[in-house]
Parts: C-alpha cells; structure tokens; sequence
C-alpha cells in the first residue's frame, strides 16, 4: 500500500486548491512546502503588490481631489505606514492558507523541500514517501537574465522588493509586464522616481496596443519614464556621493546612455522552479517552460503525475502564471485524476487577466491580433470609448475603451478593457466566451445606470445596430404601423 493516496508538492494557490480538494474527496493527502504556505501570490506576489497599489491609489486620489472641489494639503507618505498595510493585508489573508488549517482537514503538511526519488516515491524531511498520485505545484521564480555587472550590484525581485524599509529613491524596473507596469506605477505615486526599460519594441507586449496607449499615457502622467526598445548592455554599481544619498545602481544601455537609480527591480519574466525536484528519477518530462502535461494536466512520461500552476506547461497551451488559474488547474485535475473523465481538455479561451494599474487593463480571450493570427475570418471590431459613459463623466475619469472581438455569427472571441476597475467587467466576457452566448445577450442585458459596464453593452449593441436600422427594417417598421 503507498502511504498516501495523493501527494501535493507546494503550497501555493494551485497546491493548496488540490489538496483542499483532494481531503475533502476523503483521501490521504500529503501536502509538502518548503517556504512560506500560500506561495508566491500570498506572499511575494498579488496580495502585496495589490496592497501597495492600493497605498499608492489612495496618495493618488489625495492629490487629484482638487478636481472635484476638495482642497487637500500634498500627500505625505509615511513608508513604515504602507508597508504596514501591504504586511497586514498578507497577515490578514494567511489563515487561509495555513498549515493549521489544511491539518484540520486532515492534510499532513510537511514544512521541507521535496524530490523524487522513484516515479512512485518523494523524499522529504529524510522520509521516503510512495504515493498513488503526485501533484507538482511548485510554482515558478523571477528569471535573473544573464546581464554582464549583474552579481556586482545588489538587485531586488518580487521576493525582496515589499521588504524594502525605505522608499525607493529612484526605482529602475527591467521589463514592462505586468509586475513591472503595476510596480512602476505604484512606486512612482508613492513618490519615487521610475524609470522602466523594456527591451522588446513596447511594454506589455502581449496587450493590445490601442488599450496600452491608454495604459502608457496614465503611468507617464504619474512621472514613469519608459526606454522602450532598449536593451540593457551591462550594470555597475554607482558608489554614494555628496548628490546621491543612497548608494545604487546604473543601467549602461546598448546606445551607451546611462540611467542611474538607486534600486534595480528584475521583471522579465518567470521561470519554473525545476531545480532540486530530482525530476529524472522520477521518470517526469520537463522542459524550459515547465513540466510537459497533456491537455488533462497529466505527465505526458509518468502517469502517476500531473502538474498545476505556473509550473505546468500542456502541450499546446503553455505556461501561465495566474492564481485564478490554479482553480481552473484543480477543476480539471478533478475530472482527469480522480473522476477519470475521458477527453478532460484544458481551454485558455475564456481566460482572463488583468494589469492592475489605474486605469485598469483586463482582457478576455483573444486580442485583435491573435484572433488575426489565428486564421480566424469575417471578424468585426467594435470599440466603445469610456469617454461616452455617464459614470465615467460623474467619476472624472473618461480615459479608456471597450474593444470586443467578433467572429461570425455574432460569436464574442475577445473582450478588452481599458477603464477604471475593468477587471471588475472580465467575468461577464468570460461567462459570454465559455458558454458560447451570443452577442444579442450582451447587447440585450439589463445593466444597472450608471455603471461603466454599460461601455460593453454599448459596444455589443454597435454590432446590430446596422441591421436595426437598415432600410428594410424601417421598410418593416412602416407596414406595421398601419396595423390597428
Ligand atoms: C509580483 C506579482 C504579482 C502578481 N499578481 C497577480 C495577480 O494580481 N493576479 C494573478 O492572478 N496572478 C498574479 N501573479 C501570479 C501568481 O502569483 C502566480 O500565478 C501564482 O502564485 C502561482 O501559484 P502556484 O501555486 O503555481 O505557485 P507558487 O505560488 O509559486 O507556489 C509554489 C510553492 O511551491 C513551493 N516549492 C517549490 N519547490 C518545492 C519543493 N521542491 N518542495 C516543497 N515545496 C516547493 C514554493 O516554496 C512555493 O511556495 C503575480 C505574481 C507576481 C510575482
Ligand atoms: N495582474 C496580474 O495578473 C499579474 C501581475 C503580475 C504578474 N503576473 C504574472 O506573472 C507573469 C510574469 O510577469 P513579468 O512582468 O515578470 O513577465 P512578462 O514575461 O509578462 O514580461 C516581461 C517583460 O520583460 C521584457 N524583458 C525581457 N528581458 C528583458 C531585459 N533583459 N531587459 C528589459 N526587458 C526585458 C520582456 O520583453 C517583457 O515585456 C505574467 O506573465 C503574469 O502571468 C500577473
């Protein structure tokens, strides 16, 4: 007999959800964590930088309530204050996450780092540990790219960066992502100075670029500075002087200009924490990307095994790194692993994701661009400005747009937002996408006045309004009103 029905490495939102799941289905579960429990998102991911932009959000709204007719003195910002916030929010969460609560589950957590060492056996803690099943969930790290200075100068990531107990004089942020979009603008209103250098031609590069525009202009007017197309050649340290208190480091770019800061934040992307799980012996595929899994999440090498998370990497789909995915993971698990559904198939096509800046950026399914790329015929885009929407006018917020994505027969692929809370709006496109609803259900809801929801149904409402209003429709319309 294994010693555990179900063996879960990681502790993070996708492991957590498993082997919630997987007690509560009344198996013996193992569930192995080697740092801190609730992972990356808890604790080094969105809680706190969603705490932080929170902070900032608040110094934001104090500085711009003049407009409204509110006189305010300028915001003073009490660093110890935010980060007591940012450690709060994260201390508030954390029960939730515990090892005290998943062991009243029944779960045996174990707090060491795990590796395989059959396809059939983990060690951990010096225990050698045989299971029926075992779930990688270890997640994935900030990539520290190959740069020439890199080990000579102090450097920060997503794990350092909400330790800092002082502001940040001048933040230089490597990539223009989403850790990087949300972090510059969250320290650039807390009062730093932000200069982001993104090495491919433009920043969040997988957005579409009408709805990044709108991104770009916000953060600049908050005092971001962005090298777009700029490759980094090499870093020094920049020792402290009678002009620089703090110590730091500068940027030498290819073009040979300098750009000196006090703090280097790494945001170029993630990788899969690979290392130190002994994967060969236990028998398990993986590649730079992650733990190949078939569209079921299963080990496409040992059947024993699958992988969730940021971790896993299904053939097909690739990587992704959400923690609303690691519940999408865990649905599917439930039908692969236990239920032994045939034809379990992991789809990203109602997938959301949202950059959390101000405005924010939220998209559903396919941008423009990948719905072109994807061979996809007859599209129609439709665009509504935030601009024409009765909250926005109240809020003073008019920047944004709604852009949706159409493909024959009035079928929604892709929804974008740019617009204060737009994440907020995702679930509806999701819903849309997922269950194949038809555009009419968009156009035709009811949506509470004034909400900036309404910018989608206005967009959606755009599609038909050719046909409403077309000859033979009032043609229609004339013959009828002679009936009595
Ligand atoms: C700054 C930042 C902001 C983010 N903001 C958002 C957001 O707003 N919304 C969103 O959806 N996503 C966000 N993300 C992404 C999100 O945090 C990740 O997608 C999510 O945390 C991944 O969960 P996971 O369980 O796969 O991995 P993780 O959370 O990384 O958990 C994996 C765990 O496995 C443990 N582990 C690794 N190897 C071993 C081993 N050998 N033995 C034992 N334990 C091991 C690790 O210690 C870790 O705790 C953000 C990420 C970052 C970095
Ligand atoms: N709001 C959210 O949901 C949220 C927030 C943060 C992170 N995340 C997740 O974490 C993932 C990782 O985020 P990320 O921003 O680190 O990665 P990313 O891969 O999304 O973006 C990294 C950026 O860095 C650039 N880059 C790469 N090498 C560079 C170099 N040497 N110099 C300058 N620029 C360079 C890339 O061109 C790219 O634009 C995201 O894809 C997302 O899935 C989600």
């Amino acid at each position: 007999m294994p010693d555990f029905d179900v063996v879960v490495i990681g502790a993070g939102a996708a492991g957590l959800s498993v082997a919630s799941i997987s007690a509560g289905l009344g198996l013996k579960v193992a569930l192995v964590e080697r740092g801190r429990m609730g992972g990356d998102c808890l604790n080094y991911g969105c809680v706190p930088s969603k705490a932080l932009l929170a902070a900032a959000h608040a110094a934001a709204a104090a500085r711009e309530a003049g407009r409204f007719g509110i006189r305010l003195p300028a915001p003073e910002i009490d660093w110890a204050g935010v980060r007591a916030h940012v450690q709060g929010s994260i201390a508030r969460i954390a029960p939730n996450d515990s090892a005290a609560r998943f062991r009243g589950m029944g779960v045996e957590v174990i707090e060491a780092a795990a590796h395989f060492v059959a396809p059939d056996a983990i060690e951990v803690a010096g225990r050698t540990l045989t299971f029926r099943r075992a779930v990688i969930a270890a997640g994935s790290s900030a990539i520290v790219p190959d740069l020439p200075g890199l080990d000579g100068v102090p450097w920060l990531t997503n794990e350092t960066l909400f330790d800092l107990e002082e502001p940040p004089g001048h933040l230089i942020i490597l990539g223009g992502g989403p850790i990087g979009l949300e972090m510059a603008q969250a320290h650039a209103r807390l009062g730093c100075l932000v200069t982001v250098i993104e090495a491919g031609p433009r920043i969040a590069a997988k957005e579409d670029p009408e709805l990044v525009e709108g991104l770009r202009a916000a953060l600049v007017r908050d005092g971001v500075e962005f090298r777009e197309g700029a490759k980094v050649a090499r870093v020094e340290q920049l020792e402290p002087d009678s002009l620089a208190a703090q110590a730091g480091v500068v940027a030498v770019l290819e073009d040979g200009s300098r750009i000196a800061g006090t703090h280097l934040l790494l945001a170029v992307g993630r990788a899969p924490r690979l290392a130190g799980l002994d994967l060969v012996a236990g028998g398990i595929e993986a590649g730079p990307r992650g733990i190949v899994t078939g569209p079921d999440l299963r080990s496409v090498s040992n059947r024993r095994v699958w992988a969730v998370g940021d971790i896993a990497d299904p053939k097909g789909l690739g990587p992704r790194a959400f923690t609303h995915l690691a519940g999408q993971h865990a649905g599917i698990l439930v039908r692969s692993m236990f239920f032994r559904l045939p034809f379990t198939r992991l789809s990203y096509a109602a997938l959301p994701r949202v950059t959390y800046g101000d405005p924010e950026l939220a998209q559903v399914g396919l941008t423009e661009a990948e719905a072109r790329a994807a061979g996809h015929e007859g599209l129609s885009i439709l665009r509504w400005p935030v601009a024409e929407n009765d909250r926005a006018v109240t809020e003073g917020r008019p920047e944004g747009l709604v852009k949706l994505v159409v493909g024959k027969r009035g079928r929604l692929l892709g929804a974008g937002v740019l617009a204060p809370h737009a994440g907020e709006m995702a679930g509806v496109f999701g819903l849309m996408i997922d269950r194949r609803l038809p555009l009419s259900a968009l156009a035709g809801l009811v949506l509470p006045y004034p909400t900036l929801a309404e910018t989608a149904k206005r967009a959606a409402g755009d599609y038909y309004a050719p046909k409403l209003l077309s000859p033979f429709t009032k043609r229609l319309v004339d013959l009828l009103k002679h009936l009595p």
